[in-house]
């Protein structure tokens, strides 16, 4: 009897807890619920208390559902999670909307759990920036001058054509073996761009680039927002989460911490040259001391922190241009008369040559023609990278509340048959004669995205895929492994940031030109 009555006891006790630390949260949600019932919101689906529309969205399927979800409700969907409203456009007049329209008003980005994690890290990169804000102006300005205005672009190029050169070479030596493709791009793309940047190779092609990989995509999901992001309560139990944080942070550290300080002793003595590292601790040393926001820097444990996770964030996007490679090499392979057509376009572009450079590739349209039709098919980032609503507005007469966070579904735009004539199907001629291009100003093909937060690599990106694409299509024949029918190719890809293959791409390939890159 004791027993029971304690049991009781101790049950009625739980449930007194447990409703005295729900009730903030049920209260918040509730005074939610009735604040936005007075609004006039994009239609979706209904939400559940507390959960919201979480059964809605299938995560591995995410960019599916929710083109499933604009089929029903429309190109303009609205959504909950926890006591967050997230706003969904599926179409280009919605995404011209929120990209050029409202484009200030929704140009935040929403601020991660990450920041509180790794001090300065929503200070010194660009796409986690809440707002557009002064330092957000300066990191951007600083970047474009530095590594993709036309100026900087052109004085790199040697150093690409050196870092594509040295591909071609070691892949030469390949011939009729199974070559994991996509690894081999993703060494030439990182060190185009450590090049670029800091003048030194981080990774030999031979190396199993692994590691390098899964620690730069560990930055990618602790940037993008997540369930313990939209939900308070998830976040504060999500001790793997902060345990990851912490691990990257350090990975990071040790990663850059050398080259940016031995930079820093260079500077000191006044022997350094003058690539993106030596303006950026430079510029970022003045900056901070004239903004007067050296006690946050000096808080940070490694003098160099701030620098070097600017130069992370730059780094990381190597995975997205190396995927879209592999897409390209996908598409190419399983659609043959597309590779030999474009084959030809470059055979023509060399003449007998045998020598190629970037400036014959910018006026290929076919090879631009392939591009975008990967780009359309295969965006990297299928939800850009998520907004947030700085202040409310309405978009096509729907309120859209201040602190919302707004996806434009690059994905389904690319593949929505009232856009695009057989949306699925791999025909780059749909481009052929027609004026539209990556740069944000066609909302039909929105990878790099548009307004003020586009892509600022996006030059770089586009001249880095230009180049290796060629080369590949031009010195190489090739296969599947063990003589499989290419029509076959599974194009199945896995919702993540890159949006990848769900299969490693495996090739063989046979020599067929000697080419140098000049
Ligand atoms: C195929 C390659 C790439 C794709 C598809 C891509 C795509 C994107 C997209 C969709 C966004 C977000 C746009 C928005 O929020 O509306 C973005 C932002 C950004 N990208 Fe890229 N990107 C690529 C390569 C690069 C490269 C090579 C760099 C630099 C080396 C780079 C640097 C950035 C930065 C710094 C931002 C943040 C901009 C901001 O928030 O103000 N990206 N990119």
């Amino acid at each position: 009897m004791d027993t029971i009555a304690l049991e009781v006891t101790n049950s009625n006790q739980y449930l007194l807890y447990a409703t005295l630390f729900m009730m903030p949260i049920l209260l918040h949600a509730f005074s939610r619920c009735k604040a936005n019932n007075s609004l006039h919101l994009p239609p979706g689906p209904r939400a559940w208390p507390i959960i919201g529309n979480i059964l809605d969205l299938d995560g591995e399927k995410t960019h599916t559902c929710l083109a499933n979800l604009a089929e029903i409700y429309g190109p303009l969907i609205s959504l909950r999670l926890g006591s967050k409203l997230i706003v969904v456009a599926s179409s280009p007049a919605t995404a011209r909307e929120i990209l050029k329209t409202h484009d200030q008003a929704l140009s935040g980005r929403l601020t991660l759990r990450i920041s509180n994690v790794i001090p300065g890290v929503k200070s010194s990169m660009i796409v986690l920036s809440a707002e557009c804000n002064q330092r957000w102006r300066f990191l951007r300005s600083t970047a474009r001058t530095e590594l993709f205005s036309c100026r900087a672009l052109e004085s790199h190029s040697k150093l690409r054509a050196e870092k594509v050169q040295n591909m071609l070479d070691f892949l030469g030596l390949k011939g009729g073996v199974v070559v994991a493709i996509v690894d081999v791009l993703y060494a030439t793309i990182v060190n185009i761009l450590t090049n670029t940047m800091m003048s030194k190779d981080i990774i030999n092609l031979k190396d199993n680039v692994g590691e390098l990989r899964k620690f730069s995509r560990s930055l990618v999901e602790l940037a993008v927002p997540s369930m313990a992001d939209i939900f308070p309560l998830v976040g504060a139990l999500d001790f793997q989460a902060k345990r990851k944080a912490r691990d990257y942070k350090e990975r990071n550290e040790a990663l850059w911490a050398d080259t940016v300080s031995e930079r820093r002793g260079k500077q000191d003595c006044g022997t350094s040259g003058a690539d993106f590292l030596d303006v950026l601790i430079q510029q970022s040393f003045d900056d901070f001391r004239s903004h007067g926001i050296k006690s946050q820097y000096i808080t940070c444990k490694n003098a160099h922190s701030l620098g070097i996770i600017h130069v992370q964030e730059l780094f990381v996007t190597s995975d997205s241009v190396s995927t879209t490679l592999g897409w390209a090499m996908s598409e190419l392979t399983k659609n043959q008369n597309a590779m030999l057509k474009l084959r030809d376009e470059i055979t023509n572009a060399i003449g007998g040559t045998g020598l190629l450079s970037e400036s014959q590739l910018a006026k290929l349209p076919y090879l631009q023609a392939c591009i975008k039709e990967t780009l359309r098919l295969h965006p990297p980032s299928p939800f850009l990278v998520p907004h947030c609503a700085v202040q409310s507005c309405k978009v096509m007469d729907y309120d859209i509340p201040k602190n919302s966070l707004v996806v434009v579904n690059a994905y389904a735009i690319g593949r929505d048959h009232k856009t695009w004539e057989d949306p699925l199907s791999f025909k780059p001629e749909r481009f052929l004669g027609k004026n539209l291009d990556l740069k944000g100003t066609h909302y039909e093909l929105l990878p790099f995205g548009a307004g003020r937060r586009n892509c600022i690599g996006y030059p770089l990106a586009l001249k880095q895929i230009q180049l290796v694409l060629a080369s590949l299509v031009h010195a190489f024949d090739w296969f599947l492994p063990s003589g499989m029918d290419p029509e076959t190719l599974d194009m199945s890809d896995e919702f993540r940031v890159p949006m990848r293959r769900a299969s490693p791409l495996l090739l063989i390939l046979e020599k067929r030109n000697d080419l140098r890159i000049v």
